[in-house]
């Protein structure tokens, strides 16, 4: 039996499956578990199962010990653990790519369709007891039939938000480290740009790219000023690829028509600025929060641990 560390609460199907083979310490408060009950509990840890608000350093992974083998992210973005530390103690590190993918280009979606119909304003004005009627010019949006979604970041989640876009009429451009497969890409009449020109000819933007050194505040000023004054930008990756500070700015300026954020720069926390103005959607970073979706990426997360323990090669390794 080994020492399984859960950083958080997952679903049961999940812890079961790790209690059916090891000694599982899981954390079950309702608060995220503090940092040093965690260096605490990690102590002599064969795997750590964690969510995205722990950070995995070398810290913790020298406190867990010399014998741990896995990090098991339960999340597709790993910005949360230091990779290359891990590498150095020889500690494989998993992720949950492609469970949550249709789940996440939902409320990708969903964002889009609140930002462009003005969905959150409606609701608030209604919440609100004002008075309100139908009128000819009350509250209206912008459609997107013929309209183009520009996505930066083709991979799995990017792609599903492309077939969505299809399905309602829009035309899609995608930026990308690497072309995707000429099949989907003509399936979905998906065209590769650059930024520049995504930016430039996008009705909305959807940011699906992982977040690191390289996409930290990818889109700022200048990114906000190239758009034109009627698009929207929306935001399931990771809040800081889009220096919100610009974005809000932006917003209040006019110089775009809207947003839809799901990540913020410093979760929980909003800026202050954007929580003032009409023309943004928020919701807090539900891209995978359906039942099924969080059971499957648990499931996969055990999946990944359970794996490397027994000395085999894990489903979703981190290259
Ligand atoms: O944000 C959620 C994830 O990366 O899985």
């Amino acid at each position: 039996m080994s020492k399984v560390v859960v950083t958080g609460r997952i679903p049961e199907a999940a812890l079961e499956l790790l209690r059916a083979e090891h000694d599982v310490d899981a954390w079950d408060g309702s608060e995220s578990i503090g940092r040093d009950e965690l260096l605490a509990r990690v102590a002599g840890a064969d795997a750590v199962v964690s969510l995205l608000t722990e950070r995995i350093d070398g810290e913790l992974l020298d406190a867990a010990g010399p014998q741990l083998k896995v990090v098991a992210n339960v999340a597709v973005g790993y910005d949360n653990i230091d990779v290359p530390a891990c590498r150095e103690r020889g500690v494989i590190a998993t992720n949950t790519p492609g469970v949550l993918t249709e789940a996440t280009a939902d409320i990708a979606f969903g964002l889009i369709l609140m930002a462009t119909r003005r969905l959150g304003e409606g609701e608030r004005l209604i919440r609100s007891g004002a008075a309100w009627k139908w009128g000819m010019f009350f509250l209206l949006g912008s459609g997107l039939q013929g309209k183009t979604l520009g996505i930066v970041g083709m991979g799995g989640i990017g792609q599903a938000t492309a077939s969505r876009a299809k399905a309602f009429g829009m035309e899609v451009v995608y930026q990308s480290r690497s072309e995707i497969d000429p099949a989907i890409a003509a399936e979905l009449g998906a065209r590769r740009v650059d930024l520049d020109e995504l930016l430039e000819i996008s009705d909305v933007v959807s940011v699906h790219c992982p977040y690191g050194p390289a996409t930290h505040h990818l889109i700022g000023d200048e990114q906000l000023a190239a758009m034109k004054e009627t698009a929207y930008l929306v935001n399931t990756a990771r809040g800081p690829i889009v220096d919100e500070a610009a974005l809000a700015a932006a917003l209040r300026a006019g110089l775009i028509a809207g947003a839809g954020l799901d990540v913020f720069e410093k979760e929980p926390t909003v800026h202050p600025d954007l929580l003032e103005l009409e023309n943004v959607a928020l919701v807090p970073h539900l891209g995978s929060a359906t039942v099924e979706t969080r059971t499957a990426m648990a499931t996969l997360a055990a999946d990944n641990a359970l794996a490397v323990l027994a000395g085999e090669q894990p489903p979703t390794q981190i290259s």
